[in-house]
């Protein structure tokens, strides 16, 4: 059974129309890449499956559940405890610390806070952020603050992970250790991974690839066929 699967979902901003009979699924442990052209709407399917935009139409589920259909707390309450979310920008609080960005998801969890920061720090390990536990995210190099935003995003157990351009601003060594963990949370820990990404080396390390063209999804053989 898929994690996560969407049918027929349609989305258009005013007279933009951003998702035309979009059609998609991830399951557990599956890292699908979802790649295409700008303004192709990849960005559109991604909230529409997070639960942040609901579709004009078409239906979303999340292990075997409408979430479409929900109401707006309740796919808040989801997001906060089941998904996990890296974009690309405005995701840390900059005058908070580096181990307090990672901790607040779970404090907002009511985890306890001597647990919040345990398991800060143990991320902050695993993504070689070791000592900057304490800086202030606002004086982090982009590397470091998109690290961050995936610790951020892991420290809750997602599982699903959102992720856009998780690597965008990584050079490719430390990109290909955050690919290295995604593939290890997705097969030790089942965590589904949808990652919107440019990257053919980093699209390179999903299971599944997809492409998205005027608001709808193909297979990538596919569109290489019908080239
Ligand atoms: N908030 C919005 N208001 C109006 N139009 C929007 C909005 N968000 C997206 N669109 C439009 O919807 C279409 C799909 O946009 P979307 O951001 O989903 O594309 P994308 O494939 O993620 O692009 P990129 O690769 O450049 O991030 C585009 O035509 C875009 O201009």
């Amino acid at each position: 059974m898929p994690m996560v699967e969407a049918e027929h979902l349609f989305r258009s901003f005013g007279t933009t129309p951003a998702l035309r009979d979009a059609s998609v699924a991830v399951a557990a442990g599956e890292i699908l890449a979802v790649m295409g052209p700008s303004g192709s709407g990849k960005s559109t399917l991604l909230h529409c499956l997070s639960g942040i935009f609901v579709p004009d139409s078409g239906e979303i589920r999340y292990d075997g559940r409408r979430l479409d259909t929900l109401p707006e707390p309740a796919r808040t309450a989801l997001r906060r405890t089941a998904f996990g979310f890296v974009f690309q920008f405005g995701q840390l609080v900059p005058e908070l610390t580096v181990a307090d960005n990672i901790a607040l998801p779970l404090l907002l969890n009511k985890v306890r806070r001597q647990q919040a920061y345990a398991t800060a720090a143990g991320w902050l390990d695993r993504l070689e952020l070791e000592g900057l536990g304490g800086r202030r995210t606002g004086e982090l190099s982009g590397g470091q603050a998109q690290r961050v935003a995936i610790a951020r995003a892991l420290a809750i157990g997602p599982r699903v992970l959102f992720a856009d351009e998780p690597t965008g601003s990584l050079d490719s060594v430390t990109g290909e250790t955050v690919m290295r963990l995604l593939v290890g949370l997705a097969r030790e820990e089942g965590v589904a991974v949808v990652l919107v990404t440019h990257d053919s080396r980093v699209a390179g390390y999903a299971d599944r690839r997809v492409v998205v063209r005027d608001g709808r999804v193909f297979a990538s053989h596919e569109v290489e066929a019908g080239r």
